[in-house]
């Protein structure tokens, strides 16, 4: 069997000095897709953090993508992003910059070099997200739907082993949060593992995943049967 993409085991979860998740076991292996579900404040963010290296891992064990997170350097974190996608609520593009630019951009700051490969890169992605004929608009003029595509598209440049999303339909309509989970969806299909944070009960019922719910300061996988909170 091939090694897991994420192993955490007796791990805890910290925001500053507060525990906030206790001792969290949890294995995500190649094609997985897991939805983290709990309440405002149950700490699915700083799960998320901690994984990407933003939040450090105080105690228990954990590796992600080949890295140890409980001994990750500094150094190695723009690594460790590099084999992971990350896709936020809020999208964080470069918003006075076109869609091409902010994909340029990280392309540029992971190292790629050829205009050409570049180029074919970025068609590449944005091809797979529909938003190929948009290339050339500021992110500014895109709706957020539109938005949130090319922000899925940048998780998408380097190959990710992992897609870690935060709530990705948390700033969108439910019709554009279908057709953002739609993509999310086939970018599965097409072999990807995603862990996805999430609130919205309309999608875990309609696209069925394994679910792990963070409650009472716990983590813990559920049947499919979610009831809405
Ligand atoms: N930067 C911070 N500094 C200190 N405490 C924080 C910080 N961010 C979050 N917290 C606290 O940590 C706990 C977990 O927050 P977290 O953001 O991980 O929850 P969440 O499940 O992602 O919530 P939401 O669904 O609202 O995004 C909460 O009690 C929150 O108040």
């Amino acid at each position: 069997m091939e090694k897991p993409v994420l192993h955490l085991e007796n791990a805890d979860i910290y925001q500053r000095d507060n525990l906030v998740i206790s001792n969290v076991n949890l294995t995500i292996n190649k094609g997985d897709f897991y939805y983290l579900i709990g309440k405002t404040g149950s700490g699915k963010s700083s799960l998320m953090k901690t994984l990407y290296g933003d939040i450090r891992l105080q105690s228990g064990t954990g590796m992600i993508v080949d890295f140890d997170l409980k001994d990750l350097k500094d150094k190695e974190i723009p690594f460790l992003r590099r084999k992971i996608g990350i896709v936020f609520q809020d999208f964080k593009l470069l918003n006075d910059t076109t869609v091409f630019g902010n994909l340029e951009f990280v392309l540029k700051a992971t190292g790629w070099k050829n205009k050409v490969e570049i180029k074919q890169k970025i068609n590449e992605v944005l091809e797979k997200v529909g938003m190929q004929s948009q290339y050339y608009k500021m992110a500014f003029e895109l709706s957020g739907g539109e938005q949130q595509r090319v922000a899925i598209a940048r998780a998408l440049l380097n190959d990710p082993e992992l897609i870690l999303a935060d709530e990705p339909t948390g700033n969108l309509d439910p019709k554009t949060s279908l057709e953002v989970m739609h993509l999310l969806n086939e970018i599965h299909k097409s072999g990807k593992t995603i862990l996805m944070a999430t609130h919205d009960y309309q999608l875990i019922v309609k696209f069925k995943h394994k679910t792990l719910k963070v409650e009472a300061g716990e983590l813990f996988e559920v049947s499919q049967q979610v009831k809405s909170e």
